[in-house]
């Protein structure tokens, strides 16, 4: 083999998805808009693997790019480079038929303003079997298929009401029905709680839940809601456009359950690269470069002894001590 033919082979290695891989990957996904001229930076790289099966929320501040990724991910917004796959479609490179057809069956969203997720003038049972035609289910089990969705999701009293007759928080488990009515593999929800009560969100929440566990639909909630991204098992922060940390609660998941023992974890991306959080940077000194020391059970990541140094004399703390500021990562 020629050694471009051999760089070649080993791109294609690279590039090819491995066996392991999830249900959403999203790897180094850049999306920048331009309006008159000025360029803004919405996802700057960000990374997201998500299992088939999960139900995870993803937070950060506003303006860090949570919607942006939920437009990529859900077939309406194209990612200017990068790479996203759900359900093995590439995001990037569907053509138009296939876009709408993974609109209509791979994915259902649920969108925080109750008014875009249903049609006013259509009944709740109405809303639920209009997709299902869209997606060209058999006419005689829609209606059956759409009273299972919303008995399941507790509404099934509101069948005959238009949502102007429904309550907030009956809405929104409306519109879980109706992103549900095509067997999606992935619901979207962005905000799904963000304009309910605490009672009511709380009810849409275990709607979404009881759509993970008993639909085994994988569920990805962007959300502010402390009540929702506390009790899921994964929760993903995003800060300037990047996956910053994501935090792990083994004990959360199921109705009722105690969330315990929530841990912090930093984001390795497919390329080994890891993002400190800002907070351990400026704690420990780290600028520019770091040291790394392999040990038997951990890596240790030191700060650059010159400018810990002069970090150390600016923080004055104990970690400065002797150049040695340090943090010990948990990578074993
Ligand atoms: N259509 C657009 N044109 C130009 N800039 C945009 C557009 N949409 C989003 N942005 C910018 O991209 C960045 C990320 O926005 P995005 O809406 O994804 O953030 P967010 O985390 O969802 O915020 P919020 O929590 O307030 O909804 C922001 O700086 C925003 O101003």
């Amino acid at each position: 083999m020629t050694d471009l033919a051999a760089l070649q082979a080993r791109a294609m290695a690279k590039s090819a998805p491995e066996a392991d891989e999830g249900l959403i990957v999203c790897d180094n996904l850049v999306r920048v808009y331009r309006t008159e001229g000025v360029e803004v930076q919405a996802l700057q790289g960000l990374d997201l693997t998500v299992d088939q099966g999960e139900l995870l929320a993803v937070v950060g501040a506003s303006g860090s790019g949570k919607s942006t990724l939920l437009g990529i991910l859900s077939g309406l917004d194209l990612p200017t480079a990068g790479r996203a796959r759900v359900a093995r479609h590439d995001l990037l490179a569907m053509k138009r038929r296939e876009r709408l057809d993974y609109r209509r069956r791979t994915v259902g969203f649920v969108w925080q303003q109750t008014g875009r997720n249903l049609l006013p003038y259509l009944t709740a049972l109405e809303n639920v079997t209009l997709p299902m035609g869209y997606a060209r289910v058999p006419r005689a089990g829609r209606a059956v298929r759409a009273m299972e969705l919303l008995d399941l999701l507790g509404v099934a009293d509101c069948r005959n009401r238009r949502p102007g007759e429904l309550s907030g928080g009956q809405q929104q488990r409306v519109a879980i029905a109706v992103a549900g009515a095509n067997t999606p593999q992935v619901l979207f929800a962005d905000e799904p709680t963000g304009e309910l009560d605490t009672a009511s969100g709380e009810e849409v929440f275990a709607a979404l839940r009881r759509t993970n566990a008993e639909l085994g639909v994988t569920v990805l909630i962007v959300t502010h809601d402390p009540a929702v991204s506390e009790q899921v098992r994964r929760t993903v922060r995003i800060r300037d456009g990047r996956t910053a940390t994501e935090v792990l609660r083994p004990g959360a998941g199921g109705a009722g359950s105690e969330p315990g023992g929530a841990e912090e974890y930093a984001v390795l991306d497919r390329a080994g690269r890891l993002q400190l959080p800002r907070e351990y940077t400026e704690r420990y000194g780290l600028h520019r470069r770091v040291r790394l020391t392999a040990e038997p059970d951990h890596v240790g990541v030191w700060a650059d002894r010159g400018a810990g140094q002069e970090a150390a004399s600016a923080a004055d703390g104990p970690a400065g001590q002797d150049g040695q500021d340090g943090q010990d990562g948990d990578e074993g």
